[in-house]
């Protein structure tokens, strides 16, 4: 049995959480592979290590002296390594270099990789494994993607020369030879790559809480935590904002059908949740879990006898396009179509946008709306139980909530809702409370 076990800031804040990962790791000898991520907060209001190099970072490019701030992210590791009793170990040499290098080459990949860094050289310590610098062994192609090849080949090669070890999250090189890191959260990523290459039998993700909950614990108290939940369906929720797992993070798992078990590193003999391919698990619930999103904007679109045009849709798209703006949904009727975007990528090109679908596709009219929330309502026992949509919509009738937008996918996967921003955590308690009753 091998299991790799990726750490999150938040049980990695303080002496007092390390310690708490290295009984969990002790525990159990199947637990060689350890992926830490940087320190998080300690408390409501704290800041991640990530952020306070990225503030050095934006310091640095403004060709100011960033010894204050690294004194401050210094101070965060000693507190780890003085109340670990780590004897003859010392970051002196690790901060002389970050500070040569933001100084003479101010770059914001490198200055937030070092949280990680850092980080897993104070991890290899405490525990007395080896350290595998993740520049090594983790790779990028030019358009800033895995790259597969040379990533598997080299990881595969190292982790077969260490019995054990610590692997940084969160970053590899780029194409160019400079360090490169994963989009915020993405010490995940790197534990999926690691459970990939070394075929492990679990890829265990420890976070601060029990597990991948029915819904966002700061929308709706003490959520009832999801024992088996598949892919699929984890795939939907953490796309739609379910923050407990980087969005990407279940695809290198997933291709070689390695279970993922979020576990609690302040409650570890709380089960969690499995993440699998399938399960003949019972649910206690038809619906699996609930997640969304504000701030979409909708594009609707009417022309007489748009259904017979054929390439209309294909018209209206390629305005996207040629705005470099990807759509999240297109549901349609006889003669309209919505199209629903992400404000932020839309809002500073909606004009250039509308007249590209005038340009392209001829229509009769054009509106646009922001302000829209998505909610997705994910469950793999929904394609067999009647009825779910007609809860669903009696739930928030009875909260009086308008839903502006219905999508449920082909798969019966998951039934997408879009209602306005300020309605979004009402609906999101009223789902819950239908659905996950005691
Ligand atoms: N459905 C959900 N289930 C569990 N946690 C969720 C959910 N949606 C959002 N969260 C939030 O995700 C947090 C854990 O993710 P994150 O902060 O990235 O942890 P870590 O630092 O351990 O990587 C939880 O503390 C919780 O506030
Ligand atoms: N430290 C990075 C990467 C990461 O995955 O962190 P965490 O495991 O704390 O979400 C970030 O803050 O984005």
């Amino acid at each position: 049995m091998k299991k790799v076990v990726k750490f999150g800031g938040s049980s990695l804040a303080s002496a007092e959480q390390f310690k708490k990962v290295g009984k969990i790791i002790h525990a159990d000898d199947s637990r060689v592979y350890v992926v830490p991520s940087a320190p998080g907060k300690r408390f409501d209001g704290d800041t991640k290590v990530t952020d306070m190099l990225l503030h050095a970072y934006q310091t640095a490019s403004e060709g100011n002296d960033v010894d204050e701030e690294l004194k401050a992210i210094k101070a965060r590791y000693d507190e780890i390594i003085t109340g670990l009793e780590l004897k003859d170990f010392s970051l002196d040499d690790d901060f002389a270099e970050i500070k040569k290098n933001l100084a003479e080459n101010p770059q914001s990949d490198y200055a937030a990789s070092r949280g990680e860094y850092l980080n897993g050289k104070v991890m290899a310590a405490y525990l007395g494994i080896p350290f595998i610098d993740s520049a090594e062994v983790i790779f990028f192609n030019e358009e800033g993607n895995l790259n597969d090849y040379k990533t598997y080949k080299r990881l595969t090669e190292r982790l077969a020369q260490n019995e054990r070890a610590v692997i940084p999250g969160f970053y590899g090189m780029g194409k160019d030879g400079n360090v490169k890191t994963f989009s915020r959260g993405g010490s995940d990523v790197t534990g999926s790559i690691v459970a990939r290459a070394s075929r492990a039998d679990v890829y265990e993700n420890w976070t601060d809480v029990s597990g991948f909950l029915v819904a966002d614990p700061r929308i709706v108290p003490d959520p009832k935590p999801i024992k088996y939940i598949t892919y699929r369906e984890l795939r939907e929720l953490s796309y739609m904002g379910a923050s407990v797992l980087h969005e990407d993070a279940i695809f290198p798992v997933r291709s070689c059908g390695i279970p993922i078990n979020i576990k609690n590193t302040n409650a570890p003999e709380d089960a969690g949740t499995w993440i699998v391919e399938s399960t003949c698990q019972k649910q206690d619930y038809v619906v699996t879990g609930i997640a969304g999103k504000k701030d979409f904007c909708t594009i609707f679109i009417t022309k007489a006898m748009m259904n017979s045009e054929i390439g209309f849709g294909r018209k209206v798209l390629q305005a996207f396009e040629e705005n470099n703006i990807s759509f999240e949904h297109m549901p349609s009727g006889i003669d309209t179509m919505t199209i629903v975007v992400h404000a932020d990528e839309f809002i500073d090109k909606e004009q250039s946008v509308v007249s590209a679908i005038h340009r392209l596709a001829e229509p009769d009219s054009v509106e646009i709306e922001s302000g829209l929330a998505l909610i997705a309502v994910v469950g793999r026992g929904m394609k067999s139980a009647s009825g779910t949509a007609g809860k669903l919509f009696t739930a928030l009738a009875n909260k009086g909530i308008n839903i502006k937008m219905i999508d449920q996918g082909s798969s019966e996967l998951n039934i997408i809702i879009g209602v306005e921003n300020r309605d979004f955590e009402t609906a999101i308690k009223a789902i819950y409370s239908t659905f996950i009753t005691k």
